[in-house]
């Protein structure tokens, strides 16, 4: 029989006794067994992954004599590391467990559906705690041998107040320690000789941005190993970064006779497409000597092929011992970029080569946890560069900046290493996109409210009855049309993606009716009412799939997507097409055996956070019909900035996108106190 605890049945003296002692519970629900029906209870309410309790109970069994309090702290760290956190602070646990946790809002407890009792939210069993019971929590946790302060490794690590799993801590110390190095390597190049035709390159700017925060931003990249350059959609962060490193490789001709190895990287190979397309546009509005031109990376990779993924682990071919051949690295949609994946880049990267992060650090952070790129632009959009560098970026550019940042950020770390671009090419002065993603990122509810009477064309906002509405279902049809007529009259592939591309319907959440999940299969059910697919489940002509697990082998990357066709070239057999790169003709759609995918999911509808890293014409974005805690600032702003030229918002709830732009999400990460440390600068 399945025990419920009731409220007050798990106190804090039950937390902290060792098994063994009496503890503060019912007789049926005793000790270690109470802690693991409580995790199990969670997890049946899907407030903890199975993973999280599973990990809990796996090293309760190193530990027998655990208490069941670091055995619920060890099933919490996990729960955070599937929302992205690195670690568990304690003290912000105690002080405000819903927000911390995030797990159902409102609710204190939730009453059992059976009704044999109630089941308390993790919130609750933390606030009974009390805020003062932080320093007792902290040193139950640095009592068991399974938590150590990481001179030994031990699989979880204690750090004054915040409880790390062992990987992340270390993935958090290295990034720090190798972002601290490269800051500190001086740079090598002559730079006064550049200042000439850092002018030229920027020249068009002249007349009508002051200050040029691209040529800025060049001149910064010239200056050092590492520079983060961080700006909203369509703000030049490819074409400043293409005119940089056509100016690095002129010089580099000049005096060393041959050019630098430069690498372009981004996370998901639609980003690397979308990068590779961006940069060719760059390229050909550029006057450049032909050998110029030749020296300069025409294409872009994923992060995971330069570093050499590995399908039978998860180290990569490139680490420290076998670092990267390379001069410059250029990582676009770095937000996009996990903790741990950031700590494999440095390592592989050599000391001595540039590293350029590029950036929108008001996007939504990686999927996995960190936050890397969010961090390390804390407080960027004022200037706080150190007196050295405003001199040295006034001779290069002419420019006499004005620092807004207090006298206080001299403790910062990046404060010379982040630039900020200001100015977006992409939207119109008079596009509603843009003003709707400038007042989300602000905060700005009542400039949200206000914009949908404002007569924009290019944002719409549409109130649903439910989850079945039909004007929703017809919105969606409407947007596929055209790729749908396309696959049925047999066109070529790559025509039929670029058709997919124009269209696509995004979800805050994943789960539930207003979710990918539900969503998907409305959608399917309700094309395939009217003919236009075969079947609503497995592999029917027409289905588009994303890929979720990258597969060195076949090379595809968690993010691709493609098209179910029936393949002329293999007698009308399904196949899926997926967009690649081809030396000859640019691109081309390469076919592959649907039986060879096993980690793909149906994408009619896809989560904002896998859209992140690709852009369509078109979007129609979903929000669920309550608040959730999923539903943030960060989240909407991703959204509404993958439209290119048309953001259509649904939703049964009116105050869904306001409740979503007045909250923020804040990630536990803590590189940039490392980095602080590192330098020897206190805050
Ligand atoms: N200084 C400028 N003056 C005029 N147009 C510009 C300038 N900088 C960029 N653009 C134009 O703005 C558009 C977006 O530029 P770019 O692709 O470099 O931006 P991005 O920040 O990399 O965009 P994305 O957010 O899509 O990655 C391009 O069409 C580009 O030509």
């Amino acid at each position: 029989m399945k025990h419920r605890i009731s409220p007050g049945q798990l106190s804090f003296d039950s937390l902290l006794e060792e098994e063994g002692a009496p503890p503060d519970i019912t007789t049926e629900v005793t000790g270690s067994l109470a802690i693991d029906e409580l995790l199990d209870q969670w997890v049946e309410m899907q407030w903890l992954r199975p993973l999280d309790a599973h990990l809990a109970r796996f090293l309760s069994e190193h530990e027998p004599t655990m208490s069941p309090l670091v055995r619920l702290s060890i099933a919490l760290v996990s729960h955070q590391l599937g929302r992205g956190h690195v670690c568990l602070d304690l003290e912000q646990a105690l002080t405000d467990a819903d927000a911390v946790l995030s797990l159902p809002p409102q609710e204190r407890s939730v009453r059992a559906a059976d009704g044999m009792g109630v089941i308390e939210t993790p919130a609750h069993v933390l606030a009974r705690l009390g805020v003062s019971s932080v320093g007792l929590w902290t040193e139950q946790l640095a009592a068991s041998p399974l938590i150590g302060d990481g001179r030994a490794s031990t699989p979880l690590v204690l750090e004054q107040q915040r409880l790390y799993l062992y990987r992340f801590w270390r993935c958090e110390c290295d990034v720090a320690l190798q972002l601290g190095r490269r800051m500190n390597i001086s740079d090598s190049l002559d730079i006064a000789l550049l200042g000439p035709r850092l002018a030229e390159l920027f020249q068009r700017n002249a007349d009508h941005v002051t200050p040029d925060w691209q040529q800025l931003a060049c001149a910064l990249a010239l200056y050092q190993r590492l520079t983060v350059i961080s700006g909203g959609p369509g703000t030049g962060k490819t074409t400043t970064v293409t005119r940089l490193l056509a100016l690095l490789q002129e010089n580099a001709l000049a005096s060393e006779g041959q050019p630098l190895a430069i690498r372009l990287v981004a996370p998901t190979g639609k980003a690397a497409a979308r990068l590779t397309e961006s940069i060719g546009r760059a390229l050909e509005r550029l006057t450049l000597a032909p050998e110029i031109r030749r020296s300069l990376p025409a294409e872009a990779t994923t992060l995971h092929r330069l570093l050499g993924a590995r399908s039978d682990s998860r180290h990569f071919r490139h680490d420290r011992q076998h670092p990267l051949s390379l001069d410059l690295l250029v990582v676009d949609e770095a937000s996009m970029v996990d903790l741990e994946l950031m700590a494999a880049l440095l390592a592989a990267l050599p000391d001595q080569a540039r590293l350029i992060l590029l950036g929108d650090k008001d996007q939504l952070a990686s999927v996995e946890a960190g936050a890397v790129l969010g961090d390390l632009c804390q407080g960027a959009e004022r200037v706080g560069y150190s007196d050295e560098l405003m001199t040295y970026l006034q001779t290069m550019t002419g420019t006499c900046l004005e620092r807004e940042q207090p006298a206080a950020s001299a403790t910062d770390p990046m404060r010379d290493h982040v630039v900020v671009l200001r100015q977006s090419y992409r939207f119109e002065a008079g596009s509603g996109i843009g003003r709707l993603a400038e007042c989300i990122n602000a905060g700005d509810t009542a400039g949200v409210r206000r914009l949908w009477s404002a007569g924009y064309e290019d944002i719409a906002w549409q109130r649903l009855s439910g989850p079945g509405d039909r004007q929703l279902i017809g919105l969606i049809m409407e947007g596929y049309r055209n790729y749908l007529e396309l696959m049925q009259q047999g066109g070529d592939p790559l025509e039929i993606l670029d058709a997919l591309g124009r269209f696509q319907v995004l979800c805050a959440l994943r789960r539930g009716p207003w979710g990918t999940e539900g969503l998907n299969e409305r959608i399917a059910e309700a094309m395939e009412r009217e003919g236009l697919i075969a079947a609503t489940s497995g592999w029917y002509a027409g289905r588009p799939v994303m890929i979720t697990r990258n597969d060195p082998q076949l090379a595809l990357y968690n993010g691709d997507i493609g098209i179910t066709l029936p393949d002329s070239r293999a007698e009308g057999r399904l196949r899926v097409f997926f967009e690649v790169a081809d030396d000859q003709k640019g691109r081309r759609a390469r076919a592959v055996l649907p039986g060879r995918l096993d980690s793909v999911e149906t994408a009619w509808a896809m989560t904002v956070h896998k859209s992140q890293g690709s852009e369509f014409e078109r979007i129609l974005f979903v929000l669920p019909d309550r608040p959730n805690p999923i539903l943030t600032r960060e989240l909407v702003y991703t959204a509404v900035t993958r439209a290119r030229s048309h953001c259509q918002l649904v939703s049964a709830f009116d105050e869904a996108l306001v409740h979503a732009t007045a909250r923020r999400v804040h990630r536990a990460s803590h590189i940039r106190e490392r980095l602080q440390a590192a330098a020897g600068l206190s805050s």
